[in-house]
């Protein structure tokens, strides 16, 4: 049986990333366990070309054409026919699915109609509602913030990471729930601390339930042995009950009428409306659909915060470390029609005028590609038909049902498409009008993946970019940076990875001084 199954699997062409992988799934598994994924990945990528073999039934890409074209914007499925494999269904909340974790394209498109307009680049730039919530947390919170750690025993010194997980927490939680109704994690690091224990310390168990799920319940059943501890639960009911608290903020505030317009709660309000219209139309409870929200806007804060503050942790460590570029940019920031300076409040350049800066746009594209805060396999599931993979003359039969993935870590480092890849350059993505129209179109289009592509592609990358910016632009129109201590800054070996060491210090100079 076993040798048949050896000799009639097709992926048995491809090049195998270790001698077992076109028998069994347990190298790959093995690698997993240990944390070693995306470096293996590379070496395996490396060595055997665009496409390896992972396991009897899984293949990794590593190209655009007959890689992610196909597969992302072919609109392969995150689930099975079945549904008993979804890799992403770890991340449903509140015994629901949500868009990210849903399986199959029908349901999910569903559902990201909803929410796509007022997460699209026109809305975000123009909305008055999210431009007050961050003028608000800029000057009321994070300068005022920023300030004070010159009152600490080292003036000037400063922990900046978990600072920046609580101002992207804020931004992303005032833009779903309204900033009435928000958190403030700028203000209570008590409760900063609180969210980031319970969030990051699930993170180590993650293997068994996301890789292993039948096994992880089996084992539970059948043994009574937990391979992932109780308080693991626990801390998903403490982040669920604390988001349902929110929710319950803005759906007051949205029967009372929001008293200023950084109250308005953009994207509660919009779901909530779509959804009980939608439970309207089956003819299900209206209750229903307050769970369905919850599940929705917890995996939007939990997407939202996370990948933002690794990206921006990254860009302060680049920018302290590189004098020049920080001095370029700080010339850049000073062409603004409106200064982001505390005697500036409440005013705030636009949207626009803020994204159309070439040196911040180009500062924070580089840092996207060199440490993409996803930079691990996106998995997706070969469709029922088959299809076929690989490029430059080596394309393999794909059957249907096989584990088929690509990851931003890979497709940003190559040499073709960003010269001197390892490189943190931002000055690449202002040499572009020098290229020709296909290599440009290579760099800034088809390779670049910090975002995905396709109709999973993230949904809230035009407000990711929106913090982002201003986020950088206030620190950077009032301090110098230097570094610290920056031991373990390394990005962690994940699907979505943080620096090794959750701790980034810096010594800001005030840059009137
Ligand atoms: C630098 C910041 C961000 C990065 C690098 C990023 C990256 C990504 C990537 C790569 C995906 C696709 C993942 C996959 O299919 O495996 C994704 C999906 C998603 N992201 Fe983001 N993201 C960022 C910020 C945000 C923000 C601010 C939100 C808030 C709304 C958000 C919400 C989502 C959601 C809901 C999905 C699922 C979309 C779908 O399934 O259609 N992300 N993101």
């Amino acid at each position: 049986q076993f040798v048949y199954q050896y000799w009639t699997n097709p992926l048995r062409k491809i090049p195998a990333a270790h001698p077992l992988a076109h028998i069994t799934s347990l190298w790959i598994n093995y690698v997993r366990w240990r944390s070693v994924e995306n470096a293996t990945l590379k070496r395996a990528h490396k060595d055997l070309g665009p496409i390896v073999c992972l396991g009897p039934n899984e293949v990794s890409v590593n190209c655009v054409k007959g890689g992610i074209r196909e597969i992302y914007a072919g609109g392969f499925e995150k689930a099975n026919l079945n549904e008993t494999f979804n890799w992403y269904a770890f991340f449903t909340n509140f015994g629901e699915s949500n868009m990210f974790s849903t399986g199959r394209n029908k349901a999910h498109s569903t559902r990201k109609r909803m929410l796509s307009n007022i997460y699209s680049k026109s809305v975000i730039t123009a909305s008055p509602a999210l431009l007050a919530q961050v003028s608000a947390i800029v000057y009321d919170r994070l300068l005022p913030r920023l300030a004070c750690a010159f009152s600490n025993e080292n003036p000037g010194v400063l922990d900046i990471n978990p600072l920046l997980n609580a101002t992207t927490m804020d931004i992303v939680s005032a833009y779903i729930f309204g900033l009435k109704s928000s958190s403030n994690l700028i203000d209570d690091p008590k409760q900063l601390s609180w969210f980031l224990d319970l969030y990051n310390s699930r993170r180590s168990f993650n293997f068994w339930p996301q890789e292993l799920p039948a096994l992880t319940s089996f084992v539970k059943k059948w043994f009574g042995y937990r391979l992932v501890p109780q308080w693991v639960d626990k801390a998903n009911k403490d982040i669920e009950d604390w988001t349902d608290s929110m929710c319950e903020r803005a759906a007051k505030v949205m029967s009372e009428g929001a008293a200023h317009v950084a109250d308005t709660p953009v994207v509660y309000e919009q779901l909530s409306g779509a959804l009980a219209k939608e439970a309207k139309k089956a003819g299900k409870d209206k209750k229903d659909c307050k769970i369905l929200a919850a599940s929705e806007v917890l995996d939007q804060i939990a997407a939202g915060f996370d990948t933002s503050g690794i990206t921006l942790t990254y860009v302060i460590h680049e920018l302290s470390r590189n004098t020049q570029v920080q001095t370029r940019l700080r010339q850049e920031l000073r062409t603004l029609s409106s200064p982001i300076l505390p005697s500036s409040s409440p005013s705030l350049p636009d949207g626009k005028a803020v994204d159309a800066l070439p040196y911040l746009h180009a500062v924070i594209w580089e840092t996207l590609r060199l440490h993409p805060a996803i930079p691990g396999p996106q998995p997706r599931v070969s469709p029922p038909q088959g299809c076929r993979l690989g490029s430059d003359g080596n394309t393999y039969y794909i059957p249907g049902g096989v584990r088929v993935s690509a990851s931003a870590g890979l497709l940003h480092l190559h040499e073709d498409v960003y010269p001197q890849a390892h490189k943190w350059r931002p000055e690449r993505w202002l040499e572009l009008e020098q290229l020709d129209e296909e290599k440009r179109r290579d760099m800034e289009n088809r390779w670049f993946w910090a975002f995905g592509s396709g109709g999973r592609m993230c949904v809230g990358s035009h407000l990711a970019v929106y913090q982002m910016k201003y986020i950088v632009a206030t620190l950077y129109s009032n301090y110098t940076t230097a570094i610290v201590d920056d031991t373990g800054i390394e990005q962690s070996d994940a699907y979505t990875a943080p620096p090794k060491n959750s701790e980034l210090l810096i010594k800001l100079q005030r840059l009137d001084s």
